[in-house]
């Protein structure tokens, strides 16, 4: 059986004469209802390749091979790309307020992608207040005639997973989902992507820089560094024998519970200078 992402020689260029590649031929996998953590740190080129997946960067040209159910998108019309983005591919981004309409009611704006598909208006309200509550937001019926100003960040991102979700993508990109957000809210939107990776069997590529975030959340872990991905495995393999310097700096730069509090956080750069100076 093929995957429902297949990725192979990705490569992402800057496309102004003489722009930078960016990202040197990346391929990765993923199957129906599976969960890919894409992790490196600010720079390596995570939010490129999920740009570059349907296209959302005009400014970026994109070669090799996208493949998702069998459709080729790389070289697509933009008609194609934009059919399947949103309707099949989903994504959530860092900052939740950037993605919400702040003069829209939150009911019209979860609505909105079956509006476009042409769900009357009413029916479609109602379930974007299913979707609210299915997603923990208290009293969604009443919430959703709020908007968005009248929400803390963690029920603004709830928000936006449930506009994303509601239109029944195969495929959630989620990019820093929770970096904006306080640690408490941070564990419910991972354990909530989760959850509904589960009951939806919702494939997800999740983006984080964050090694730690991903162990109850990913089946298989992808670390890029420099626009190559370095490594990738499940992820209780990756975090038991980490074989690449740089995913060994990654780990080690995890901020653990029961780390001694004299010792200074050290920096992945800092781990393969150590690796290095060990031979
Ligand atoms: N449209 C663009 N034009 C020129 N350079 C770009 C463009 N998009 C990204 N870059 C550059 O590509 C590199 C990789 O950026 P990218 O956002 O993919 O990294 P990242 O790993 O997601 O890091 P972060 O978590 O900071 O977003 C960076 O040096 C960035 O400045």
């Amino acid at each position: 059986m093929s995957a429902l992402l297949e990725v192979r020689d990705l490569v992402v260029r800057v496309r102004r004469s003489g722009g930078p590649e960016l990202v040197h031929g990346v391929s990765f996998d993923i199957a129906a209802g599976e969960r890919l953590a894409l992790v490196g740190e600010s720079g390596s080129g995570k939010s490129t390749v999920a740009k570059a997946l349907v296209q959302l960067d005009p400014t970026l040209e994109v070669t090799g091979s996208v493949r998702f159910d069998d459709d080729e998108l790389v070289g697509a019309s933009a008609r194609a790309l934009r059919r399947v983005r949103g309707a099949q591919v989903a994504m959530i981004f860092q900052d939740p307020m950037t993605a919400l309409n702040p003069v829209q009611r939150i009911a019209d704006q979860v609505a909105e992608p079956l509006v476009i598909r042409g769900v009357p208006r009413r029916e479609a309200r109602a379930r974007a207040v299913e979707m609210l509550d299915r997603l923990g937001v208290p009293r969604a019926a009443e919430r959703a005639r709020a908007y968005p100003s009248e929400f803390s960040g963690g029920m603004r991102q709830r928000v936006v997973m449930a506009a994303a979700l509601i239109g029944g993508p195969r495929l959630l990109v989620a990019d820093e989902p929770t970096t904006a957000l306080d640690v408490r809210v941070q564990e419910q939107v991972l354990d909530l992507i989760e959850e509904q990776s589960r009951e939806l069997d919702l494939a997800v590529l999740f983006i984080t820089h964050d090694l730690g975030s991903v162990a109850g959340l990913a089946d298989r872990v992808a670390v890029m560094q420099g626009g190559h991905v370095v490594e990738e495995r499940a992820v209780d393999d990756l975090y038991a024998d980490p074989r690449h310097p740089y995913t060994r700096g990654l780990l080690a730069s995890v901020p653990r519970i029961d780390a001694d509090p004299e010792r200074r956080l050290l920096t992945v750069a800092d781990h393969l200078a150590l690796e290095a100076s060990r031979g």
